[in-house]
């Protein structure tokens, strides 16, 4: 744990603002950011008075020829997927879940779980990723691994029904509730997962939305990932997927995290508007399966919130979020034939501030401010991908890899720094991920 540590002569991005873009330091003490200074005589005055005060300092890290920004945060996630990356890849959703996805996660073992969240952790604080929000089963696991990795998360346990397991189910997402929210040093939070209108009966969604109100909590759920949903919601309930929430009452009082919404008409619009919560646009996992695209800047321009995610890496194949910011802003400027259609730092706040809003962590992280937690990742831009540098949002935006991130800082400690993971033992993570993914998919 660096409880004071000093980031020095770093091209600062606060994401507070597109032109807030300056070179200077930042004073991390405990978990909080303590200041930020730029070059002027008056801001250097203060961080010597701040460094003199301070005594002994525990890490200085010379940023020269870095960017530091807010660490990304991912808002939706399945993280033990990484165990079934690009095993069956190129099929159609419903296929891919059935026959590949569900059968092999009937497989999973408690011990398969925690590997399989480690494995993602590793690859998420090596692509400066700092937070993320996940859905799945066995959450004790992926707490426990959160707990050990430093990373930040808002834990859900994903509610299938169709079996006898309801209470069963129903049970565990308490559980998560009562056990974890608030934990690891308050890095852990937790919502209520429902999966998806397919696969959550009117009955069920009504009792978990009892469940949230009760706690006062929120609600994490997919919605309008494809056609064949739309269809199938509509033959069953002649309704479109955000109508049936909506008519559940899920929009009332809960904020809520809808994952995808990529088939939302003008007037399912209308049901949305004022949410609480808003939508994780997924765009790598939506192109490789075909979905559609997410009517994003439409969402944006009624006033909901839409951050950014990758989705299991069993979809997305990858959670690099640079790659994730870089497909949303390529698909929008495709999508309308104008390159000019949104910014580069648009798509940047949606990968910070936006996503901290749906995962109601805005007041903690999502931006460099003095007093919000230390969840800080440091860009190496010295590379040849990168230089010249005119514009370092852009640079961001559009060139930046996750193997560009040198150090990634949660709640102010070091997860990684150099490349060098700190708090994971890479070597076991790779061996055990390996070994165990094999039982997992065989004959499938
Ligand atoms: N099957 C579990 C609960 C579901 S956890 C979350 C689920 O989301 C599934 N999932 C992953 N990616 C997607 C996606 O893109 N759309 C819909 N579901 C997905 C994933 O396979 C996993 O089963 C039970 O025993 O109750
Ligand atoms: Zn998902």
């Amino acid at each position: 744990m660096s409880a004071k540590l000093w980031i020095q002569q770093a091209t600062i991005i606060t994401m507070r603002g597109e032109e807030d873009v300056f070179v200077g330091d930042i004073l991390v003490e405990e978990d909080r950011i303590l200041g930020v200074y730029g070059l002027q005589q008056d801001e250097r005055q203060q961080l010597e008075q701040a460094i003199a005060q301070w005594g002994t300092i525990d890490r200085t890290i010379d940023a020269s020829g870095m960017a530091v920004m807010p660490g990304l945060i991912n808002a939706h996630q399945h993280t033990p997927m990484n165990l079934l990356k690009c095993f069956s890849d190129d099929l159609k959703l419903m296929d891919w879940l059935e026959q590949k996805m569900f059968p092999a996660e009937a497989r999973m073992t408690p011990e398969d779980i925690y590997w399989g969240s480690k494995l993602s952790m590793a690859e998420m604080i090596r692509s400066g990723t700092t937070t993320f929000a996940d859905m799945y089963i066995h959450m004790n696991q992926i707490a426990h691994a959160v707990e050990e990795t430093g990373m930040r998360a808002s834990l859900t346990r994903g509610l299938v029904f169709g079996d006898d397991r309801v209470q069963e189910r129903m049970q565990e997402a308490v559980d998560l509730v009562e056990r974890w929210h608030g934990g690891a040093d308050g890095r852990i939070t937790t919502m209520f997962g429902p999966h998806a209108p397919y696969t959550c009966p009117p009955d069920q969604l009504r009792a978990v939305i009892q469940l949230a109100e009760s706690y006062r909590l929120p609600i994490h759920i997919h919605l309008a990932e494809t056609r064949e949903e739309t269809a199938q919601i509509d033959e069953r309930y002649g309704q479109t997927p955000t109508q049936y929430l909506y008519e559940l009452g899920l929009f009332q009082q809960l904020h809520v995290l809808l994952a995808h919404g990529v088939h939302i008409s003008e007037h399912d619009m209308s049901y949305l508007e004022g949410m609480r919560g808003g939508i994780s646009h997924n765009p790598l996992s939506n192109m490789k399966l075909g979905c559609g695209i997410a009517p994003v800047l439409e969402l944006q321009r009624r006033g909901i919130t839409v951050g950014l995610g990758t989705d299991g890496a069993g979809s997305a194949s990858t959670l690099d979020m640079f790659a994730g910011i870089r497909a949303a802003s390529l698909l929008q400027k495709l999508h309308y034939g104008d390159p000019a259609i949104e910014s580069a730092y648009r798509f940047l706040q949606m990968a910070t501030i936006d996503s901290a809003r749906l995962l109601q962590l805005d007041h903690e992280v999502g931006t460099i401010e003095i007093g919000k937690k230390a969840d800080l990742i440091l860009i190496d831009l010295n590379k040849p991908h990168l230089q010249p540098l005119h514009h370092v949002i852009s640079a961001i935006a559009y060139a930046v890899n996750g193997a560009d991130v040198h150090t990634t800082i949660v709640n102010g400690q070091v997860l990684m720094h150099k490349r060098e993971l700190l708090t994971l033992d890479e070597q076991q993570v790779l061996k055990e991920g390996s070994m165990r993914s094999k039982r997992l998919v065989a004959g499938l």
